[in-house]
């Protein structure tokens, strides 16, 4: 052997035992499918190699499989499974040898509530969801203490900005000696794509079920209609920036009529257009004054707002295309001119990829 080959060989050896991270993906609509399609592209690769999904679950079955189940046949061995669905079941699938990580891909209040005892157990979380962190201060508390005591990682990159570097940039400027000054910007990737495509002549309410079908929009739409996903996410981001708010403190204006907010959700679709007439009089008073209409949430001096707000054309906060999430810090260093992060903020691939890279970060946490 030559001396380069035997220089080589040991850290090849090395990288060879490294013990894959043992996977639960929880949900499998249009996130957690894209994380399944995203996986099932690194099978074979060394990324892939990193990772083992052991357990997939929807709200109804769930497949699990210690020696791991191949990503691109997990929906199949999902709908044949006998299993139904039970949170209790994850630390059993979970067991084994190396870093154990839960993905939430779900909306579910019930799997939120569960993060922090996964954290204490020794178990990872990376999410998707909001809710976690995103809606009481206790809950967000909790999370903290409990990732604290059990050592573990708390991935949340795709809960804001759907993976843009956002809330990593916070930290990172605040790690750095910064001190937060603002925040301010479109949070939402579906109501930027809405009003990126709403021209005042096609109903809103038919925008809103292409942003639905697309995958752009929460599981129900008045989620993000009402300003209450965007609200989320702006917790997300005050708390990081230590600015410990209660969701009452954020003064959210909805967009939802009441007629639609009262239903059940079987019977939003067809209420959907009584969106229309109050958003087509917004649209035609902004245009007649040359403005856009943009869904903005604000943070300064610890007060936090969300709405609908128009804007004028060359605003900063009026450009981007498509489901442009852009926002704009204020801090120590960037005190006159902000920092601007823009990208896509909602779909299925970014979210996934999002989510992913949480994961190899943390599995490569040893
Ligand atoms: N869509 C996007 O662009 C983005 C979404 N997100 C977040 O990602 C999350 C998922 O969104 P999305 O994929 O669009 O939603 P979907 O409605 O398409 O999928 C949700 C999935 O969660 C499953 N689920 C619900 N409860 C449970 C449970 N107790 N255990 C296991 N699985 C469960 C559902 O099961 P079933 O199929 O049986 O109903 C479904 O498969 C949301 O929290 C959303 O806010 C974040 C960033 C961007
Ligand atoms: N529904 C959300 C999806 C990402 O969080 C949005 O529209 O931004």
């Amino acid at each position: 052997m030559s001396a380069l080959a035997a220089a080589v060989e040991p850290a090849r050896s090395a990288a060879a035992a490294v013990v894959p991270a043992r996977i639960a993906l929880l949900g499998t609509g249009t996130v957690g499918s894209a994380v399944l399609t995203r996986l099932s592209a690194w099978s074979g690769l060394p990324l892939g190699k990193r990772l083992s999904l052991v357990h997939v679950a929807n709200s109804r079955q769930a497949a699990s499989d210690r020696s791991g189940l191949a990503p691109d046949e997990a929906g199949q061995r999902l709908m044949l499974a006998p299993q139904s669905s039970s949170l209790d079941a994850i630390e059993a699938a979970l067991r084994g040898v190396g870093p154990r990580i839960v993905i939430d891909a779900t909306a579910s209040e019930a799997v939120a509530e569960r993060h922090a005892h996964w954290l204490a157990q020794g178990i990872h979380v990376v999410t998707a969801c909001k809710i976690g962190q995103g809606t009481s201060l206790s809950r967000w508390r909790s999370i903290r203490v409990a990732a604290a005591a059990g050592d573990t990682g708390y991935g949340d990159s795709a809960t804001v900005g759907a993976g843009l570097p956002l809330l990593r940039s916070l930290r990172e400027l605040q790690a750095g000696g910064d001190r937060i000054h603002a925040i301010a910007g479109v949070l939402s990737g579906s109501l930027a794509w809405l009003f990126n495509h709403y021209d005042g002549m096609r109903p809103f309410s038919a925008l809103v079920r292409q942003a639905r079908d697309a995958g752009y929009t929460e599981p129900d739409p008045r989620d993000d209609l009402s300003g209450e996903d965007v609200r989320r996410k702006l917790l997300i981001l005050a708390r990081a920036a230590g600015v410990e708010l209660e969701a009452a403190d954020v003064d959210v204006t909805s967009l939802v009529p009441a007629e639609l907010a009262i239903l059940s959700r079987d019977g939003v679709d067809a209420a959907l257009p009584a969106l229309d007439a109050p958003l087509r009089e917004r649209y035609a008073a902004a245009y007649k004054r040359g403005e856009r209409l943009r869904f903005i949430a604000r943070l300064q001096d610890g007060r936090a707002r969300v709405g609908l707000e128009s804007l004028p054309a060359d605003h900063p906060l009026a450009g981007g295309a498509g489901t442009d999430n852009r926002v704009a810090i204020w801090s120590d260093r960037y005190r006159e001119q902000p920092l601007l992060i823009q990208g896509p903020g909602a779909g299925a691939e970014v979210t996934a990829a999002g989510l992913l890279d949480d994961v190899l970060r943390i599995a490569g946490r040893r």
